[in-house]
């Protein structure tokens, strides 16, 4: 039975999907401690998370059985997604449970910052009626910079243009179209927070977006801005943030996250003008229950094969899509396999040239399936669809592919062509309907093959006797020849000969194939043929 861990607290119904599935066991340990994580997780199958769990690169390569890390939520930067890859573990996140609750959270606390409620409110419990002291301001007519326009930027815009503000936004993928359609005006990062009285930053925490909003943006903005960050701490440098309260340059922050969590001495908290939550963005009834069932569903989903919407390092295939694609991503991992076995020393590019209708299908899938195929023969480990891509890229294998709507001859065609040190190899194959895949081109030689798990592959001068002969030789060694084509190049010259065999050919009856007189290269090759 397959294992799923739970670390963090999640939804009652999410946990409920989990126990219902009933071919799983779940096992819940809310809290565990780093180095108890990293001696369990060699048991599970799956991990389940929210944010508190941290996925670190340890914990990923104790986790000798895990296929599946499920983040309750969006953002995944408590996952070393980088190594997961590697490994060839899928993660998944639930992205769409939480937006509106944390787009509305976000302009409460646009709403709290605009009219000091949080400060009004511990001034008059602490005894004093201080009603000048907390005079605010509207938030019609003001400009809201949003930078990061994705699900949450885009709900918090709308709710900002019914109160009555301007929108300007940056993010990398808003075009002016969509723009001009949601009635905001696009801009670039500096016309953004040059423009802005309040700014809320909405992107993912990454490499690049981290202190995105520091000293040179701050000298930018207005003098007298507000900013939020409801996404992630590190958006907002926070030692930036400090200089620019100092300085009046910001006169109110509201925070919900922070460059370090728990946030229990960061010195902001001690600003009158910063108004501060612990995390709380996505917490509410309804986006708990939200991504909890879509994460449960998820992984219940991919352990039993079937497929997720929300992948975040793989792109994910409706199931029409997928079974369309398949035999081309089968194609691929064959033809790929086939060439890194002919190639004579290492690979250094790998060519791939689509023809027909693979160029309508997702050919991620394709391409990360070739590379499979490729690089399980010269890789140390394990390569999966996951992780064929990054590795590729970490060991220096450039990947050029090329899309031609139309074949002279066949319906659709895949090419691949490997470059190396010593010598270049390609293998093309086509699928037919009704007929499977069939390797139709090594090299120079036109062939029409099915491939097998087995097979024998020959170059020899084209001369009477060798069919004869090499089947005499499979033959006294007890391997039955399933399939055969013979091409040559021209009548006498070079000649090549494919054949199926129903097992593996040892060594010596190799040997002897190869010291036939005209032979001049014998390979026994097994291919990764899907039942
Ligand atoms: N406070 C909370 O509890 C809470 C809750 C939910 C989400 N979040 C955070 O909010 C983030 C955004 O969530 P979402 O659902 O809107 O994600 P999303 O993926 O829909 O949107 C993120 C947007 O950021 C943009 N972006 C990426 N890099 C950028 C850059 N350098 N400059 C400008 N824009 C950039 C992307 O193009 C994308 O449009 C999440 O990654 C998560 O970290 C926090
Ligand atoms: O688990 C949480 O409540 C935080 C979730 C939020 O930060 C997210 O990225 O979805």
């Amino acid at each position: 039975m397959q294992r799923i861990l739970v670390t963090d607290p999640i939804s009652e119904q999410g946990l409920h999907e989990l126990y219902a599935a009933g071919d799983f066991e779940i096992v819940e340990k809310v809290g565990i401690s780093a180095g108890e994580l990293v001696h369990v997780i060699a048991e599970f199958d799956a991990l389940l998370v929210r944010s508190q769990t941290k996925v670190t690169k340890e914990v990923i390569l104790a986790g000798k059985k895990l296929r599946v890390i499920g983040r309750a939520g969006v953002g995944v930067d408590n996952i070393d997604v980088r190594a997961a890859t590697k490994a060839g573990i899928l993660v998944i996140n639930a992205p769409d449970g939480n937006t509106v609750t944390t787009a509305e959270f976000t302009f409460s606390m646009m709403l709290a910052l605009a009219r000091h409620i949080p400060q009004a409110n511990a001034s008059l419990r602490s005894g004093k009626w201080e009603r000048t002291l907390f005079t605010g301001v509207e938030l019609r007519d003001k400009i809201l910079g949003i930078v990061g326009f994705g699900r949450i930027g885009t709900e918090v815009a709308k709710r900002a243009q019914v109160f009555g503000m301007q929108v300007i936004a940056y993010d990398p993928f808003l075009s002016v179209t969509r723009g001009e359609k949601l009635g905001i005006q696009v801009a670039s990062l500096d016309e953004t927070i040059q423009k802005a009285d309040f700014i809320t930053v909405h992107t993912p925490l990454t490499k690049d977006t981290r202190h995105l909003i520091s000293d040179k943006e701050f000298a930018m903005m207005k003098r007298g801005v507000k900013v939020l960050n409801c996404a992630r701490g590190g958006i907002i440098d926070e030692a930036a943030l400090i200089r620019a309260l100092d300085e009046g340059v910001v006169s109110g922050a509201a925070l919900d996250v922070y460059e370090e969590e728990p946030a229990m001495a960061n010195p902001l908290l001690s600003y009158p003008q910063v108004i501060a939550t612990p995390h709380l963005g996505a917490s509410t009834v309804e986006a708990q229950v939200n991504v909890a069932v879509d994460v449960a569903v998820g992984l219940i989903r991919l352990l039993r094969g079937e497929s997720y919407p929300h992948t975040v390092n793989l792109p994910a295939l409706s199931a029409e899509a997928r079974k369309k694609v398949e035999p081309f991503v089968q194609l691929g991992e064959i033809i790929g396999s086939m060439a890194a076995q002919t190639i004579r020393g290492s690979v250094q590019q790998v060519q791939i040239k689509y023809f027909g209708e693979p160029i309508t299908q997702p050919i991620d899938a394709i391409t990360r399936s070739i590379l499979k195929g490729v690089l399980t023969h010269f890789y140390r480990e394990e390569v999966h669809l996951i992780s064929a891509n990054l590795i590729a890229e970490e060991i220096g294998i450039e990947v050029i592919e090329t899309k031609q709507p139309r074949h002279a001859t066949y319906a659709n065609l895949i090419e691949v062509q490997l470059s190396g040190d010593q010598s270049k190899v390609a293998v093309a194959g086509t699928v037919i309907p009704g007929h499977g895949l069939h390797i139709i081109q090594m090299d120079e030689y036109s062939v029409d093959i099915a491939p097998s798990e087995a097979m024998v592959l020959t170059w020899h001068r084209d001369q009477p006797g060798m069919i004869g002969h090499v089947g005499g030789i499979l033959g006294q060694s007890g391997v039955n020849i399933a399939s055969m084509q013979v091409s040559r190049q021209e009548n006498g010259g070079q000649a090549m000969m494919i054949l199926g065999v129903d097992r593996e050919v040892d060594a010596m009856h190799l040997k002897q194939i190869r010291d036939t007189v005209g032979m001049d290269r014998v390979l026994y090759i097994e291919l990764p043929i899907q039942s």
